[in-house]
């Protein structure tokens, strides 16, 4: 089984404008509202996949209906510790003249030293060497940057696989852990290792020695420029594919879920990175935190050149 851990999930608000004014009132001219964070994303493009998971991590109770309700509709296992407190909101400025998207992510809720406990005790007693857990997205106060790097370590204690998506300190400290993979942006990556992040050259030196530090896969996105897959035994290049444009919040979830998926059905490096690199791409074409057809991820994989480096 796939477990998707959220420790601070979000309510994604989509305000599409035509651009951004600075000091004046903007008017939308639409909104929208998605149950949102990123091991939820992974869940939600898991199910389009055709493949189960469990979405669990930290929820806040006062909003929690919206988020349960949404799984359920999805038919998506959630299994959340609850405090109290409510969600985030985070708001993503969609302006279409620029063609841009401006996040502005909320912190969330506080969790206490005792309810984190709690919940990594009753997470480790869900899974064994089966499953693959999936870690993303920022914490909520109260939680430090060493949980990702504390739960790969006893996950692994557990022979449990390990995919890491996290930004900043608690990155560095879960990349010490050596996690199974990773899945960093290059602005991530320059985070973790000192690269050009222009420089493909850079960016897969980077990877190869985050593989020789012991992480088995390194999957490096970067937007519309493409991505580079490192693992062990190959390194794989592609660009981005020149598709219009919804938005692009959640396009490093989807990819994510590609990688999770190709990586608990066995595929090769080469049809990970394929899959991946569809279920960005197919992301970034729907609105919102809106999760991709399967039809057009499969559609897109048939267009993606990889380029063996
Ligand atoms: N503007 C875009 N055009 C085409 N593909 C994109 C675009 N933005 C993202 N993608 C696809 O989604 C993948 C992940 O996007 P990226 O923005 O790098 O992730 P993150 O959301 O983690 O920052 C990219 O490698 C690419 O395949
Ligand atoms: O936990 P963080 O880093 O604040 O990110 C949360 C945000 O990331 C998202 O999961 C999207 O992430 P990506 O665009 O990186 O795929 C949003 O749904 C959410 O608002």
């Amino acid at each position: 089984m796939i477990y998707t851990v959220t420790l601070n999930p979000a309510i994604d608000k989509t305000v599409v404008i035509d651009e951004y004014q600075r000091g004046k009132v903007n008017r939308s001219i639409n909104t929208r509202k998605d149950v949102g964070g990123k091991g939820i994303n992974v869940s939600k493009v898991l199910k389009v996949l055709g493949i189960d998971s469990v979405c669990t991590g930290i929820l806040g109770n006062e909003n929690s209906n919206f988020f349960l309700n949404y799984l359920e509709s999805l038919n998506i296992k959630s299994d959340f510790y609850l405090v109290s407190g409510e969600n985030r909101t985070n708001i993503k400025i969609v302006e279409k003249k620029h063609r841009t998207v401006t996040d502005i992510n909320d912190k969330g809720f506080i969790v206490t030293h005792e309810e984190l406990k709690k919940f990594i005790d009753y997470f480790l007693s869900l899974v064994d060497e089966r499953d693959l857990v999936v870690l993303s997205g920022s914490l909520p106060e109260g939680i430090k940057d060493s949980i990702y790097g504390d739960l790969i370590n006893l996950l692994k204690g557990k022979s449990v696989k390990v995919i890491l998506d996290a930004d900043n300190n608690s990155l560095i400290e879960g990349v010490e852990a050596i996690p199974y993979a990773i899945k960093p942006n290059v602005y991530e990556l320059k985070g973790l290792v000192d690269i050009d992040e222009k420089n493909i050259g850079s960016i897969v030196k980077a990877g190869r020695d985050l593989i020789n530090k012991g992480i088995e896969k390194v999957l490096i996105s970067s937007g519309r420029e493409g991505a580079v897959y490192v693992t062990a035994k190959n390194i794989y290049f592609s660009e981005g594919l020149e598709v219009p444009i919804e938005s692009t919040v959640g396009a490093g979830d989807a990819m994510v879920a590609g990688m999770a998926y190709g990586i608990e059905n066995g595929l090769s490096d080469y049809e990970v990175f394929k899959l991946a690199i569809a279920c960005g791409t197919a992301k970034v074409m729907t609105a919102g935190t809106e999760i991709p057809d399967i039809e057009r991820i499969k559609e897109i994989t048939s267009k993606i050149i990889v380029k063996p480096l």
